[in-house]
């Protein structure tokens, strides 16, 4: 199959192997798509892969295991929420398939299988059934307690979920009191989501504000309710359906249709409709009826969920560890079409991504005429082998953006060759024409010069951003305005408008107009002014440069008096330079298994080699490790020298790529020009001076196995006011040893120096 994800790697690999690597792929896309609200593959493909675990370790059942994703649900639980115990395990519901992809044959063959085994298993010819659609959104359990909504929480990982309560309270379809009479206990299991139209309107609404859009309702959904702020959850477009019961305590309950007639009495909105069906003739039916209402239902969906009608039929099924036995949730296939892709495009999104989209020879799909899809990245397009003028497969489901699923590669022109997105614009932003560059562990290319214009809004309104210069005024919606007026082009622009221009901006339209207006204006200005004379920590952040966060902007700021010592720094030059000599001295190593050779003659240049760059090192070092700036000390094992690089290598390059580009320099001589110098308010000299601390004067070695890396301890001996050395001598104060560390515990017996553990230490700085 063309189209089968890591086919490669599954020809290659024995059964374990394979089965390894497709549990490996499936807890990665099941965090992303759980617990980080950001899947990167589409459901299809992850359904694929999770069906072709299933089958291997069906043939295999020495390969099964019950830590298997097979075995378990997906897992939401993510940190800053209250944890709850579910009283009865949050389950996931078993797949069955219309058909396998590219088979005509065999159509309902799984659903069949499923009311077979319903059949047997209950020794009834015909068990009754109810199909419904399938929402697609995020599982929620509510728990009301005498009618009063005591909690929500999430799945979380099926026995404990998050704790939602008070971002649930402000969905306005969830009562948080039910009318009497109301059962003693009530759980109700349902889907939170977001309903098509709204949808819309959410992602219009931050494109305008320059914020990424959400790939999918269901994808905004989960990102939604683990938001740690109930005021901006209250803002979004969250809805309500129940589907199911947890823990019950009220008025006998027998069937699915009493479960109905409850919750319509007491005004929780349940997913309707609920189809009974009699019969395997009419299941099958069902299927095809809420197929059909798919494009009326006025949400996502992308199944039909089959139950037992009968409660206590229900019990008699029971369930296995992931899923019950009494329901199976039937896949609808998204439709698919083969169409030519013409060529591709590059489009460089508001905030520097550069996404790839294909051009399409139009096809209608789902009620569209598709003509354009997303190719999402670089990545994808290599993992596909997508290349222009190939025939591919378009797909596309629900709300989603059109997608390129595969190629038919029977198809392929003679003369096509491997697209290359890097190569295609020549390395450069196609919007402003400087290098783009790949932020460390992510697959996007990215255009980060700060005047870029297709970024213009979206750099503004982080440069406003209260972490950044707080000009909060300037930010949303007006800096839009300001760069669709075309009067500022770049941030710093915000520093040469006058009064009588922002005080007319108009931020309405030409036939309404909405003038900012004089008094605004005016306190935008102050605030612009306030900006000039902020730390050097909050202009980088507002410079927006790739992989600088705050942490790591406050503590390059302790190491450079302004912007102008920052922008030349040869402290971070210095640590970029530490690192390639520490990378070679490394690939140089004669005990390495690649430099194993008789040739005496080289040996002794490598070892040649080595002597001068350890020198080499020392000296670029000296003046840096003498202010506590980094640490370079060698191995103990090896005399490898080990740099110690607080501000990160990837860090390091961003800083120092950013300076040196076009781009950043430009910046850097603009503010000059405007006679902005932002100075740090946080500079230290000499960090081995000034801390005072518990541990001042005292000086510790490290030895043996402990229990954090060593660096981490050297940090904490520094911040105490203490110093680590390498090796000991009559000036050492301690000797801090984890297991083992001979040499260095026979030379501290030798001289009478305390050997203490690592709780001592610990002890020392915090008794
Ligand atoms: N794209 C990815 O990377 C990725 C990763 C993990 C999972 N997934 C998707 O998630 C699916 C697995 O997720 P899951 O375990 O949550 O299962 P599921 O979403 O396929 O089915 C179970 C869930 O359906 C919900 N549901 C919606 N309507 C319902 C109704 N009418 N009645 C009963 N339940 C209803 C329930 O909340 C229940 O928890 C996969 O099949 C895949 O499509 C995708
Ligand atoms: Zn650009």
């Amino acid at each position: 199959m063309a189209d089968d994800l890591f086919d490669f790697a599954s020809r290659q690999a024995t059964p374990a192997q394979r089965a390894e690597e497709l549990r490996r792929i499936l807890r990665r896309n099941n965090d992303l798509y759980y617990a980080k609200a950001a899947p990167e593959i589409s459901d299809a493909e992850y359904d694929k892969l999770f069906r072709e675990l299933e089958e291997l370790e069906a043939q295999h059942p020495e390969l099964a295991s019950p830590d298997s994703p097979t075995h378990r649900v997906g897992n939401d639980l993510t940190e800053g929420f209250r944890k709850i115990g579910h009283p009865s395990p949050m389950q996931s519901i078993d797949d069955i398939f219309e058909k396998k992809p590219g088979e005509a044959a065999h159509t309902d063959q799984e659903l069949i299988a499923f009311y077979d085994r319903l059949a047997r298993t209950l020794e009834q010819d015909a068990p009754i059934v109810t199909v419904e659609p399938k929402i697609d959104g995020v599982a929620v359990t509510l728990m009301y307690r005498n009618g009063k909504l005591e909690y929500a929480a999430t799945r979380g990982d099926g026995k404990q979920g998050d704790d939602i309560t008070a971002n649930v309270r402000t969905i306005a379809a969830i009562p948080a009191e039910l009318p009497a009479p109301a059962p003693a206990i009530l759980e109700i299991r349902g889907e939170i989501f977001m309903r098509s139209e709204p949808f819309a309107q959410l992602n219009a609404q931050r494109d305008a504000e320059g914020l990424p859009a959400f790939a999918n309702p269901r994808n905004a959904t989960a990102g939604t309710i683990k938001l740690l702020n109930p005021e901006e959850v209250a803002a979004r477009p969250l809805d309500f359906l129940a589907h199911g019961l947890g823990l019950y305590e009220g008025e006998p309950l027998t069937d699915a249709s009493g479960y109905e007639n409850l919750l319509t009495r007491l005004g929780i909105p349940v997913n309707r409709p609920i189809i009974i069906a009699r019969s395997l003739e009419e299941t099958r039916e069902a299927v095809r009826t809420v197929s059909n209402l798919r494009q009326t239902l006025g949400y996502g969906t992308d199944g039909a969920v089959i139950k037992v009608y009968d409660f206590a039929q229900r019990g008699e099924l029971g369930s296995t560890a992931r899923a019950p036995r009494w329901a199976a949730a039937f896949k609808f296939l998204p439709e698919q079409r083969e169409t030519v892709l013409e060529n591709i495009v590059i489009q460089v999104g508001r905030t520097g991504v550069l996404t790839p989209v294909a051009e399409l020879a139009p096809v209608p799909l789902s009620g569209t005429i598709v003509s354009r899809a997303t190719l999402h990245n670089q990545d994808e397009i290599e993992r596909k082998d997508i290349r222009i003028g190939d025939t591919v497969l378009v797909e596309k489901a629900g709300e989603i953006i059109p997608a390129v699923i595969s190629v038919n590669k029977t198809l392929r022109p003679a003369a096509s060759e491997p697209y290359s997105l890097y190569h295609a614009v020549h390395g450069r932003c196609p919007s402003c024409g400087e290098p783009i560059s790949r932020f460390e562990g992510q697959v996007a290319w990215r255009c980060t010069n700060i005047t870029c214009p297709a970024q213009a809004a979206t750099r503004t309104i982080h440069f406003c951003r209260r972490e950044a210069l707080d000009i909060e005024s300037l930010g949303g919606s007006v800096a839009e305005t300001l760069v669709a007026r075309g009067l500022i082009r770049t941030p710093l622009d915000l520093f040469k408008l006058d009064l009588e221009t922002l005080g007319s901006l108009n931020l309405g339209t030409d036939a309404e107009p909405r003038r900012f207006g004089e008094k605004n204006a005016a306190k935008a200005l102050q605030a612009l002014a306030d900006a000039r004379n902020y730390p050097l920590d909050r202009w980088i952040i507002a410079f927006g440069i790739p992989n600088i966060g705050a942490v790591t902007a406050r503590l390059v700021a302790t190491c450079h008096r302004d912007l102008h010592d920052l922008s030349r720094s040869d402290y971070l030059a210095a640590l970029l330079e530490l690192q390639t000599m520490a990378d070679e001295y490394k690939a140089l190593n004669p005990k390495a298994r690649a430099n194993k050779t008789d040739d005496e003659q080289l040996k002794q240049q490598r070892e040649l080699r080595r002597t001068e760059l350890k020198e080499t090192m020392e000296q670029r070092a000296a003046e840096y490790t003498r202010r506590g700036y980094l640490i370079l000390n060698a191995d103990a094992k090896s005399s490898e020298p080990i740099l110690t690089n607080p501000v990160g290598n990837v860090a390091t390059q961003s800083l120092v790529d950013f300076f040196r580009s076009h781009a950043g320099r430009h910046a850097v001589e603009e503010l000059e020009t405007l006679g902005i110098n932002p100075s740090s308010a946080t500079y230290i000299e000499n960090k081995n001076e000034t801390v005072e601390g518990p541990l001042s004067g005292k000086t510790f070695v490290l030895t043996g196995a402990l229990s954090r890396p060593r660096p981490e301890y050297e940090k904490l001996i520094a911040a105490q006011g203490g110093k680590a050395t390498g090796s000991v001598t009559k000036k050492t104060d301690y000797l801090v040893a984890g297991e083992g560390g001979g040499s260095k515990r026979d030379k501290a017996a030798q001289l009478g120096i305390p050997v203490i553990t690592e709780e001592q230490l610990l002890s020392m700085i915090q008794p």
